[in-house]
């Protein structure tokens, strides 16, 4: 029997609304990642004295952890358009030419999932980060020849989770890199203090503490999860702790924050292949989902909190996973108990 995995996307317009009515719009506002927002003012100011564009950016980090809101705040905090656009939209270098050639100067570029993006249109964006120039193709085969295209200065902020897949030719010609780090429970109890504050939210600390706890460093998950306890105090008139301790339960979301996915990962390993190691095109079809999203998504926070580590022969849970699950490797044949009757 198949495993219906859900993962809650930001996919509906409430979804969406609800996201974009949270988003910081200033450097100020955006909660934690100290040491990159000090980075960002500096290269942000440094341009404005000079005034010229501010260098390339390149934010990576895993999802929801506010590259998008930041690539706005470089737009909004330097006083300059902001365009954007995604890899997967940019499927040939014609795509790229279009967007680049139609920039004003100083416009902002924004290109989310950059590492999805065709490698011809990578080609191209090597010569235009560097010198504010493209060459456009005419023609095919012998008769092929190449129009030079000045373009407006621009400043490119790309955004990946994978940056280990983008080309070192296109890294190198950023001049800042932002890793994101997963956020502290302070630091979301912080988002989600904001958050209930912009929505009129009558909510208790010790609740948004717990919340906190609970969305796997990262605060798209906390504000989706505050929004999920906020339909259950509506609902069932129940609010406080017990209102959390009840939605969280009911969203399969448990005390450290592990939704059905990432206990789905473990469980291979734990109970399928006693502790692994497991390599990653086998824990994806085992899952039924993509590899990339279990690179990408799952495990980062699994190594993070110390449940799994990634070495050369594949995945291995650690100590700390056996216990979190109440299993030892002996016990292992029998499932952790996460899935039911799915497996
Ligand atoms: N530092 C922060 N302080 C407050 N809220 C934040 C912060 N970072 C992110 N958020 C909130 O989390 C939501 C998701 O952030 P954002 O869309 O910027 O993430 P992302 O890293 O671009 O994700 P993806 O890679 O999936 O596009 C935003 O709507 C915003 O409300």
């Amino acid at each position: 029997m198949s495993v219906a995995i859900v993962r809650p996307t930001p996919e509906s317009d409430a979804e969406l609304a609800f996201e974009g009515a949270l988003r910081p719009k200033t450097l100020a506002e955006f909660v934690g990642q100290a040491k990159v927002r000090a980075q960002l003012q500096l290269l942000l100011q440094a341009a404005t004295l000079q005034n010229r564009t501010p260098d390339h950016i390149l934010l990576a980090g895993p999802p929801g952890l506010g590259k998008t809101t930041l690539a706005m705040i470089v737009a909004q905090e330097s006083g300059r358009p902001l365009r954007m656009s995604s890899g997967p939209a940019i499927q040939h270098a014609g795509d790229l030419a279009a967007v680049l050639s139609s920039l004003v100067p100083g416009e902002i570029l924004f290109i989310d999932e950059i590492h999805r993006m065709a490698r011809s249109a990578e080609e191209m964006l090597y010569l235009a980060m560097e010198d504010f120039r493209i060459d456009i193709m005419v023609g095919k085969g012998a008769g092929a020849t190449s129009i030079p295209l000045d373009l407006a200065p621009f400043t490119l902020v790309g955004a990946t989770t994978r940056s280990g897949l983008l080309p070192n030719p296109l890294r190198d010609r950023f001049g800042f890199t932002a890793h994101l780090e997963f956020y502290s429970e302070a630091e979301l109890e912080q988002v989600l203090v904001r958050a209930a504050a912009l929505l009129d939210l009558p909510i208790d600390r010790a609740a948004l503490a717990e919340i906190a706890g609970r969305c796997r460093g990262t605060p798209r998950i906390a504000n989706r999860l505050l929004r999920r306890v906020r339909d259950y105090s509506l609902v069932h008139e129940r609010h406080g702790l017990e209102a959390v301790h009840a939605a969280l339960s009911l969203y399969d979301v448990d005390e450290l924050g592990l939704d059905r996915l990432d206990r789905a990962v473990m469980d291979i390993i734990l109970t399928r292949f006693d502790g692994g190691p497991v390599g990653l095109n086998t824990l994806a079809v085992s899952v039924g989902e993509e590899a990339e999203t279990i690179e990408s998504v799952v495990e980062p926070f699994l190594v993070r909190i110390g449940l799994l580590t990634r070495t050369p022969r594949g995945r291995v849970a650690t100590r700390a996973a056996w216990k979190h699950f109440g299993l030892s490797s002996a016990s292992s044949s029998a499932s952790v108990g996460l899935f039911g009757d799915d497996l």
